[in-house]
């Protein structure tokens, strides 16, 4: 069988590779195996030192700290893909980065069972007052007590969203002897014997406890305040792994301090520092709510999930950067064409991102009628598209007039050339 052919770009230098946000070295490794120059850095950058850092730049990578705006991405000439190594995309401007061109990737689910395990931990950890105790006896308090202390069987958990990690959570709950029950937007088959109700309300006002698994949009920014604290039964607990916005944090505070909730466990915050270090100075009335467990955005950070990420992401862009391929970009047309064969030494392969407008195909058509186009294809989204075409028999000389040609037309918006 013949192999598919080694492409290398046209018109790139050598790939710069900017990993952020201590990016497994999965990744690091999969990229230089590639040959690529990876420089990586453990904490984020905003603004003008993010911009700086960007300048040269074709591969970035982040996991959910780093804010990629439309500012951001005007600036950064040389981007041509980003890596969310994570699960979110939302801290990305992604229509503005396809209007670039860019091509955005994530991890869709690596990390959904590392959260779940966490999950149960911290329902386990409030049920007993784990914290509570731990920090206890770290200041020489032996309090054996068993008050208000329970065992998790048979109790209600209340799953919001119920997605990659809500729909793992429940299997592992119900093994544990939970009776699991859930709200979704959408309509979804329970896993085992977990039941789905029609609304937050009823959800709120029959689990012991409540945990979020939305992500971050305009309808679960503020989800939960005081109206769906107060619906919540007496002694209940409430956990959050999702998204800061999604909980408002004042009105939680008053729900613990009521004694409404029994209490808390939460790992994502509205605003979160952008490094490790002594930080976490926003929520000063947190600290001194009764059984809170506190964690510092940790739910999907094991060692598997990011090793698993790390090679995910990276396998995706290596294709998107070396062979075209987009197939699951979260924000460009999905385009995928058969390899080209070791043997078809003279065949290149045009990458052409260009503005979704009439006209553009018929074009392109002219400009290669009078060449060897061997396969083509072409998919938009949205304002954009993307068109593959691989032509055979060409030469060096012929690549430049093509890439010229075609990076002059109105629509262009970017256009690459391997062979
Ligand atoms: N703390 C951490 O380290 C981590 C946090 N996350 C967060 O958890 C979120 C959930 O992750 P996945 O389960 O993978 O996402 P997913 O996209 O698979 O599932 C989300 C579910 O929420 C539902 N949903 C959306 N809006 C809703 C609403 N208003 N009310 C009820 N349900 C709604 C969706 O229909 C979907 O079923 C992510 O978006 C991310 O923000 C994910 C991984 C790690
Ligand atoms: O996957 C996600 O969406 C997360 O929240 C995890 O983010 P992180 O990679 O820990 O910054």
């Amino acid at each position: 069988m013949q192999k598919p052919k080694t492409l290398k770009p046209f018109n790139t230098s050598k790939i710069k590779v900017l990993l952020l946000e201590d990016v497994n070295p999965t990744a690091i490794n999969t990229f230089k195996e590639q040959g690529y120059q990876v420089e990586t850095c453990a904490k984020t950058f905003v603004g003008q030192e993010l911009i700086d850092k960007l300048r040269d730049v074709h591969i970035l990578g982040i996991r959910s700290k780093t804010k990629i705006t439309k500012e951001i991405l005007d600036e950064a000439n040389n981007l041509l893909a980003i890596g969310c190594f994570c699960i979110a995309t939302e801290q990305v401007d992604l229509k503005a980065a396809g209007k670039k061109g860019i091509a955005v990737y994530n991890s869709p689910f690596k990390n959904s069972h590392s959260v779940a395990e966490l999950v149960i931990g911290e329902i386990i950890s409030l049920a007993r007052q784990l914290g509570d105790r731990n920090r206890e006896m770290h200041n020489g308090i032996w309090n054996k007590v068993s008050r208000g202390c329970f065992e998790i069987r048979g109790k209600i958990l209340g799953i919001v969203g119920y997605g990659h990690v809500g729909s793992q959570l429940s299997v592992i709950a119900e093994a544990l002897g939970m009776r699991v029950y859930f709200y979704d937007v959408l309509q979804l088959m329970p896993l085992g014997s977990a039941r789905q109700v029609e609304t937050l309300d009823e959800l709120l006002a029959m689990s012991d406890f409540i945990t979020l698994h939305v992500p971050e949009l305009k309808d679960t920014r503020g989800m939960i305040g005081a109206r769906e604290i107060s619906l919540m039964k007496y002694g209940s607990f409430l956990i959050n792994n999702g998204r800061g916005s999604t909980v408002q944090l004042p009105a939680l505070v008053d729900g613990l301090k009521s004694g409404h909730l029994a209490g808390a466990a939460l790992d994502v915050y509205p605003k979160q520092p952008t490094s490790n270090g002594p930080h976490f100075t926003d929520y000063p009335d947190l600290l001194d709510c009764p059984n809170v467990i506190l964690t510092p955005h940790v739910a999907g950070a094991t060692e598997e999930a990011q090793a698993n990420i790390g090679l995910e992401v990276s396998t995706s862009l290596i294709q998107f950067i070396n062979d075209g391929t987009s197939l699951g970009a979260v924000n460009f047309p999905q385009v995928g064409l058969r390899a080209i064969r070791e043997d078809d030494a003279s065949t290149a392969r045009v990458l052409h991102v260009h503005q979704n407008i009439p006209g553009v195909l018929r074009e392109l058509n002219k400009i290669f009628a009078n060449h060897n186009v061997e396969k083509q294809y072409s998919n938009s989204k949205d304002d954009i598209a993307y068109v593959m075409i691989d032509v055979a028999n060409v030469s060096f000389t012929q690549l430049q007039s093509l890439y010229d040609t075609i990076n002059s037309t109105e629509a262009n918006i970017k256009t690459r050339i391997v062979y």
